[in-house]
């Protein structure tokens, strides 16, 4: 079994997230997890991967899946891997919800799957991820999990922001010994898409945009000391960059109030055990910014590739972003 899987992921070119994270825990970096649900997001995410040198992990949800197709999005990546040989790329299953969709992902080429079964009892988290564990590792697929809720939509179930619940530092060590999984995505105050926090969790800066409350490093900390060498995964980390919320309300957006997690803050958080940052909401806040202005500034064009082609390049420009100043993975291929 894992000799014809591991044959058909060489074939492939496609890497496990193993190395990738054994590397960036004593580099003190982090490698960018980008959501991708086209072409023009699988190129632009790829080409600055492969221009600045850096590992990366494209991660598809089961929205995406469903949106696109997995044949579509397996080939598509298998695709980018041919055209940037020189980067290790990881192929990641975005918060897998059932052992069946995990195994679909497993036998279908990725490398990688999250199951999110943060939203059960404690025991039954344990159950469900050791079950995704056994069948994952027996074909040479490393598995994420999560304890913890974020704000956010998650998993299908909406928690209002106010309402997440940290990550217990006291559970991590018994989760991840009776589970055996291979990294951990924990709850300290990131979240999800692209209004993180209300507005009567922040305080407002000189110029009206609301600063979201601090992460919680103190719990960071508590779980690294308890999880010695063991990468961290941080969800919800999208900056949503108010250049691009502008862009979006300048030409005929309604994007009140969106915020996201500080570059700095996310900085800090790479440098320490967490691995693996996951980016969803820029890249499509950066497509759509640029969507939108090209449609306000060209109003006769019709042809889908005028428009996709600067939103590509938005995609590319926000990762390329992201590799150099937040996650300090360039380089590092
Ligand atoms: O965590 C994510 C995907 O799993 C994405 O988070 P953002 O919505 O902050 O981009
Ligand atoms: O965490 C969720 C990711 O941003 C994927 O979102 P999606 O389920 O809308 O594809
Ligand atoms: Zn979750
Ligand atoms: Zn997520």
């Amino acid at each position: 079994m894992v000799s014809k899987r591991k044959k058909e992921m060489d074939e492939m070119g496609l890497v496990t997230t193993k190395e990738m994270f054994a590397k960036a825990y004593n580099g003190g970096y982090a490698i960018g997890a980008f959501n991708v649900n086209n072409m023009e997001i699988v190129q632009g995410i790829t080409e600055a991967a492969g221009e600045l040198n850096s590992p990366v992990i494209l991660q598809v949800s089961k929205g995406a899946r469903a949106y696109a197709n997995h044949t579509y999005l397996v080939k598509l990546v298998e695709a980018a891997v041919q055209e940037n040989p020189q980067i290790p790329i990881a192929l990641h299953l975005d918060h897998g919800d059932t052992f069946e969709l995990c195994k679909s992902c497993i036998d279908g080429g990725f490398t990688s799957v999250m199951i999110d079964a943060s939203s059960k009892s404690f025991e039954d988290n344990i159950a469900l991820t050791k079950q995704v564990v056994e069948y994952a590792h027996a074909h040479g697929v490393v598995v994420e999990a999560e304890l913890g809720t974020l704000a956010g939509v998650e998993d299908e179930v909406c928690v209002e922001a106010g309402h997440e619940s940290y990550t217990r530092p006291e559970e991590v060590e018994e989760f991840v010994d009776k589970t055996g999984c291979d990294s951990l995505a924990i709850a300290i105050g990131t979240s999800h898409g692209a209004y993180k926090f209300k507005a009567s969790q922040c305080t407002r800066n000189a110029d009206g945009v609301l600063v979201p409350p601090p992460l919680r490093f103190d719990v960071l900390e508590e779980c690294i000391k308890r999880l010695p060498g063991f990468p961290i995964v941080l969800h919800g980390s999208s900056s949503v960059p108010q250049e691009f919320v502008k862009m979006v309300n300048q030409y005929g957006g309604n994007m009140p109030d969106a915020i996201g997690i500080p570059e700095e803050e996310l900085r800090h958080a790479a440098e320490l055990a967490v691995c693996k940052i996951n980016i969803d909401s820029d890249i499509r806040l950066a497509m759509t910014g640029n969507i939108r202005k090209y449609f306000a500034e060209h109003p006769d064009h019709f042809d889908p590739r005028q428009y996709l082609k600067p939103a590509r390049q938005a995609v590319k420009d926000m990762v390329a972003h992201k590799i150099q100043y937040v996650l300090g993975s360039a380089g590092k291929a």
